[in-house]
């Protein structure tokens, strides 16, 4: 297994291009099967999720082309063709190690009528269940069936006609399903307290692109108006905010400076804000966020909370940053039940975190020291990587799988701004 190596203690100063969003291409890859023309997607990170979406959509008789971008880029593009779906399953060994093969559940549904996806079951963060998904469906008219660990979804006339749903919890997965099968429907959807993250924004772009029909873009009313066929296009795939927001972490725990070009002021917000809370300075240009440290930090007070609220996936990078602050910072999970898998990790490399159910408090530190390290899931991982980089020593961390489903060329990126930083492959 390939771990990566960092020797810790230097100040990251420098620019960090940030790639196109694992979280936007995952929904934008399914967008393929609602359309018999040509779907090219540019700015895809080059991410192992990636990979295994386009493995997924080809067992689906989905062709891909892979080109690379110009030398020097990075991400890449793909040219998608569904002329037909051959397979409307999407089989347990797919979903299991991919919970977002989910997302083919609903654009199968609209276009072929019928689909058949593995439950995904749950993961290292929490339980993660698929019911709204399912509701949301059925509301439009779907009829659900669940049998031997495989959901089967069908639409009595072939086509679904179309309805209301409103999400009792803000769900990103489940509002993009439903998104992705109401735009092929006979009637209108109208999706109520549906998310409003901007990954549903890119979704929603590429398929008006395609020539669907949704109004409330950016809200989390949506009425979406079936229409009877959808177009190829090219589309290129947003900024990664989470990936933008990690290196700025980077810079924090490091006491840096590093220019995350390509970032999206308006995706972040809320983590600039808390960013600018703990001391550092943010300053926004027209390509991107400049972050740096400005002498030591203040600890912070943060909740986990849907778009446009402090994002789930920055919580574990933020938790390794405040372990540097001065003073005591709070936490709060409010999205997933067990995010903290981390916590054991970096206590020892010489963290202080209390964690009380959902809530955890962080103690800030004079100094981490360097460990071996492992974590379960891709955030808790990349937190590890933050606390490696400013603790003395050497810090090994492993599972580097979960890293390689998220951040694209990281050592890479991370030694162009002055990190001692390697990957050692166990051969
Ligand atoms: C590939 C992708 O985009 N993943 C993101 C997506 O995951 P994902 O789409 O799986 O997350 P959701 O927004 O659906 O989950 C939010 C909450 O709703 C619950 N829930 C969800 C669906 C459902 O049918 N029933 C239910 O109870 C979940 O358990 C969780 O507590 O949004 C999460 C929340 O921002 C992010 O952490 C993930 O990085
Ligand atoms: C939880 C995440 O991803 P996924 O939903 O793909 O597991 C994440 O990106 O932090």
């Amino acid at each position: 297994m390939d771990s990566i190596l960092i020797q810790g203690g230097r100040r990251l100063d420098g620019a960090i291009p940030i790639s196109g969003a694992k979280n936007a291409a995952l929904t934008l890859l399914p967008c393929a099967l609602l359309t018999s023309d040509e779907l090219t997607l540019t700015n895809l990170p080059r991410l192992a999720d990636v990979d295994s979406f386009g493995h997924l959509m080809n067992m689906l008789g989905v062709s891909t082309k892979v080109d690379a971008m110009r030398p020097g880029e990075f991400g890449r593009r793909m040219t998608l063709q569904a002329r037909e779906i051959t397979s409307t399953v999407a089989p347990y060994d797919m979903v299991r190690r991919m919970r977002a093969s989910i997302l083919v559940l609903g654009p199968m549904l609209a276009r072929a009528g019928e689909a058949t996806v593995s439950l995904p079951g749950g993961c290292a963060i929490g339980d993660r269940p698929i019911d709204l998904h399912l509701k949301a469906l059925e509301a439009m008219g779907a009829e659900i069936e669940i049998a031997a660990g495989y959901v089967k979804a069908s639409a009595p006339k072939g086509r679904i006609s179309g309805g209301e749903f409103s999400f009792p919890v803000v769900s990103v997965g489940a509002t993009e399903n439903a998104l992705m099968t109401a735009v092929l429907a006979t009637g209108r959807t109208q999706l109520f307290n549906a998310a409003r993250e901007p990954e549903i924004v890119d979704l929603c772009n590429l398929l008006v692109a395609m020539g669907a029909r949704i109004e409330g873009i950016g809200s989390s009313h949506l009425i979406i108006d079936g229409v009877e066929g959808l177009n190829g296009c090219t589309y290129a795939v947003m900024p990664d905010r989470i990936e933008a927001g990690s290196y700025a972490c980077a810079a924090g725990i490091t006491g840096g400076s590093i220019d995350l070009v390509g970032a999206r002021p308006e995706d972040m917000l809320a983590t600039t804000n808390a960013l600018a809370h703990a001391g550092l300075i943010v300053e926004l240009h027209d390509k991107g966020i400049k972050v740096t440290a400005d002498g030591g930090m203040r600890p912070l007070a943060l909740s986990t909370a849907p778009f446009p609220g402090f994002a789930t996936d920055m919580q574990a990078q933020f938790m390794a940053m405040l372990c540097r602050a001065n003073g005591e910072s709070f936490l709060e999970e409010t999205i997933f039940e067990n995010r903290y898998m981390h916590v054991p990790e970096l206590r020892r490399m010489g963290a202080e975190i209390d964690v009380r159910g959902r809530s955890a408090i962080v103690h800030g530190v004079p100094k981490l020291t360097g460990a071996s390290v492992m974590a379960t899931d891709l955030r808790a991982s990349m937190s590890l990587v933050l606390a490696g980089l400013a603790a003395e020593g050497e810090t090994e961390v492993l599972r580097v799988y979960h890293l390689d489903r998220g951040y694209e060329r990281l050592e890479e990126k991370l030694s162009a701004v002055g990190a001692v930083i390697e990957r050692r492959s166990a051969g």
